[in-house]
């Protein structure tokens, strides 16, 4: 018999191509997803070292972060530094005949978005990516991470990545969610109460029956904050939610390829009796709508909550609390419910997908943003797009008031037009809220789509639940 493992020791162990004495590992990597941002000098590198991409057909690229979302983007980049990281990428995808989606190609989006629509991450793969919102791929049980430019390179170079390996780490999110409770409540509530320290050094295996009843956009968000809870990697045993999710993709195996795949898909949980080093469990039923009052993701309250006082903390969080409320423009003791917000931003790699438009839609239907707010609906890839434009979601968000976007990475970061003024307040579907993510002296709430739609409506923080 061998020793019970973990769905995290399987796809490692299956990876490892050579270890040393000391424990580093040379790892073999499925897929590797590339963006403008964190490329151009390993690309750069192979080119003064004369070698090729070792791995072409299992490299993707696809510009995101960088690109406007407004319909004139045909017309070309006007920001210079946007437009040199854009037109390198065009420029390595095609001399080194990488997969690629340019701007103008319906599947481009946000790399995360695009990578399991299009098939190519599959259970059981390792996934990199010069972004640490590579943790989204974990959703379909693949190990997947973000790694930095010149480990990049190396994976362009060598298709391996040399690694050490982290601790197990469970969370179990037990019974079922409330109404109005959604995957994005599920992962602030857990970073909540772990920290945004809770899970260094591990790998986070999400399971339990209300992480089952997700759908795959749901366990993509969980897996997205994975990072932001200070973990190396999120993931979630795959089974016939993801198996139905994936078949037929364009890069989905095939007819015996399909049903050899599914043979080994089926064996990626983790065995009974493994051992993990930490273990966190939460109730479903007692997960609420929340949002984040401060600038780190792990300041998270339900909606129901007020305003937190630096006292309320001990260590060094008094002080952290104290220049979050005030870089935030935020009174101790106000109702979360009462702070009224300018803009809404629907979008991101944590959020951007079908079901969390429909989930936003669904709020916002026949409904107006309320008057002196901004609000964006930024499609997660081209293909969300055309399918909310079918399913009539596009067309409830305009006539609420929302303006209707290309597909990137948008307002979640300050990297292309799309940002707020300084002290301006938003509720956002984005996963960070750090002091000037979305745009300089720019406040961030993080939340659900539903409760983005909310807020938009309401003009103010908003419990969803009075809204269903
Ligand atoms: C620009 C990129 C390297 C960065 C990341 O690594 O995550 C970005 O995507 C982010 O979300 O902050
Ligand atoms: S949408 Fe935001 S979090 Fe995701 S990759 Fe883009 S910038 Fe990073």
């Amino acid at each position: 018999m061998t020793a019970p493992k973990t769905l995290y020791d399987k796809i490692w162990d299956a990876h490892v191509a050579h270890e040393a004495d000391d424990g580093t590992c040379l790892l073999y990597i499925d897929r590797h997803l590339v963006h403008e941002v964190t490329s151009p000098q390993a690309f750069e590198g192979l080119r003064m070292a004369g070698r090729k991409v070792h791995a072409p057909d299992k490299t993707i690229a696809v510009p995101d972060h960088n690109v406007p979302t407004t319909p004139d983007r045909e017309q070309g980049i006007k920001n210079e530094e946007s437009r040199i990281q854009v037109d390198a990428l065009d420029k390595n995808a095609r001399d080194f005949g990488i997969n690629y989606y340019p701007v103008n190609d319906i599947r481009q989006g946000i790399v995360h978005i695009v990578g399991p629509e299009q098939g190519w991450t599959l259970p059981g793969m390792t996934v990199v990516c010069g972004d640490s919102h590579t943790a989204t791929h974990g959703a379909f049980g693949a190990l997947a991470h973000g790694i930095g430019t010149s480990e990049v390179e190396h994976v362009l170079a060598t298709q391996t990545l040399i690694q050490k390996k982290s601790k197990n780490m469970k969370v179990e999110i037990t019974g079922q969610l409330r109404p109005g409770v959604t995957a994005k409540d599920i992962t602030l509530a857990v970073i909540g109460k772990t920290g945004t320290a809770g899970g260094t050094g591990h790998v986070i295996e999400y399971c339990g029956e209300a992480i089952r009843s997700l759908s795959m956009e749901g366990r993509m968000t969980v897996c997205n904050m994975a990072i932001e809870g200070g973990a190396r990697a999120g993931l979630i045993a795959p089974d016939e939610t993801t198996f139905e999710y994936i078949k037929g993709r364009p890069h989905a195996p095939k007819g015996g390829q399909w049903e050899l795949a599914l043979e080994w898909w089926k064996t990626l949980f983790t065995d009974e009796g493994a051992h993990f080093d930490k273990v966190v469990t939460i109730r479903g039923e007692d997960i609420a709508p929340v949002v984040t009052w401060g600038t780190s993701p792990e300041d998270v309250l339900p909606i129901t909550d007020k305003v937190p006082a630096p006292e309320d903390f001990t260590g060094g969080k008094v002080e952290a609390a104290r220049r979050s409320l005030e870089y935030m423009g935020l009174k101790p003791g106000t109702p979360l419910s009462e702070i009224a917000i300018d803009a809404v931003f629907i979008g991101s790699c944590t959020n951007g997908r079908i079901e969390d438009l429909r989930a936003a839609a669904a709020i916002v239907k026949g409904k107006k943003i309320a008057e002196g707010v901004r609000g964006m609906v930024v499609p997660g890839s081209g293909l969300v797009r055309a399918q909310a434009e079918e399913e009539g979601l596009a067309e409830i968000f305009q006539e609420a008031g929302f303006e209707w976007r290309m597909a990137g990475c948008s307002m979640c970061l300050a990297m292309n037009p799309d940002q707020l003024a300084p002290e301006e307040r938003c509720a956002s579907t984005s996963n960070r809220n750090f002091e000037g993510r979305q745009g300089f002296k720019g406040r961030t709430h993080l939340m659900s789509p539903a409760m983005a739609a909310a807020a938009a409506v309401t003009g103010r923080l908003t419990d969803v639940r009075d809204l269903m």
